[in-house]
């Protein structure tokens, strides 16, 4: 039987990917809690994130948390790039760079896995580097639209390309290789 995994997210684009990189190998339930999300370094949000989850669900839960890094800025939206696309839009995002002649970003995914209540999480992460350009293609997740990797936006990429590539695709590769040793040591050997 394949193992599972409850997946603690809001946002329903996250879950197609995540569920459309994992499955069949790993089957993917999920729970749509919204959590507090504390400020702090990328790691320390997923971390308490992961926390409360867990403490929520009284169980075992995965989360993620996306960051959004200019180079120019020091690392900045970083993962508070929710409430700058919030409240700026793509072309605000565009805007905050508009003094540097460095457009280049990376996408920071980072999962954190918690077997239960009082255990430490296991983060996972994944960057993927580009660069931030006026926004070109369909507007349907986040920041894709002005998010460019190798001369197309993630926006103009069909679901496939983005996830062989993304962030969220290079963090999973890690989690899946650590959960699938974790179910291989656990499972009941074949009598
Ligand atoms: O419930 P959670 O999992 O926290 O979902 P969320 O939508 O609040 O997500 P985050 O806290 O991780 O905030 C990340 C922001 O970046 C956006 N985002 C996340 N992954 C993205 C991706 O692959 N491409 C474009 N935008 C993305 C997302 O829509 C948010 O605005
Ligand atoms: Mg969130």
């Amino acid at each position: 039987m394949a193992p599972s995994i409850n997946f603690v997210t809001g946002n329903a684009n996250k879950l197609r990917e995540v569920k459309t990189i994992l499955e069949p190998g790993i089957e993917v339930q999920s729970n749509p809690l919204d959590l507090e999300e504390v400020q702090g370094t990328i790691e320390e949000v997923t971390l308490s994130k992961c926390r409360r989850a867990a403490e929520s669900v009284q169980g075992p839960v995965l989360v993620e948390d996306t960051a959004l890094c200019f180079n120019a800025l020091g690392g900045l939206p970083g993962p508070y790039i929710k409430w700058f696309l919030a409240e700026t839009g793509h072309e605000g995002l565009n805007n905050l760079l508009a003094a540097y002649p460095d457009k280049s970003a990376e996408a920071v995914c980072t999962f954190g896995y918690s077997p239960g209540p009082g255990h430490e999480p296991i983060l996972f992460q994944g960057r993927c580097p580009g660069k931030i350009v006026p926004a070109r293609g369909p507007t349907h997740f986040g920041w894709d639209p002005v998010f460019e990797y190798e001369n197309q936006t993630f926006a103009e990429m069909d679901g496939a390309e983005k996830n062989k590539i993304s962030h969220r695709a290079r963090a999973l590769i890690k989690l899946r290789e650590w959960f699938e040793a974790q179910h291989a040591a656990t499972a009941v050997p074949a009598q």
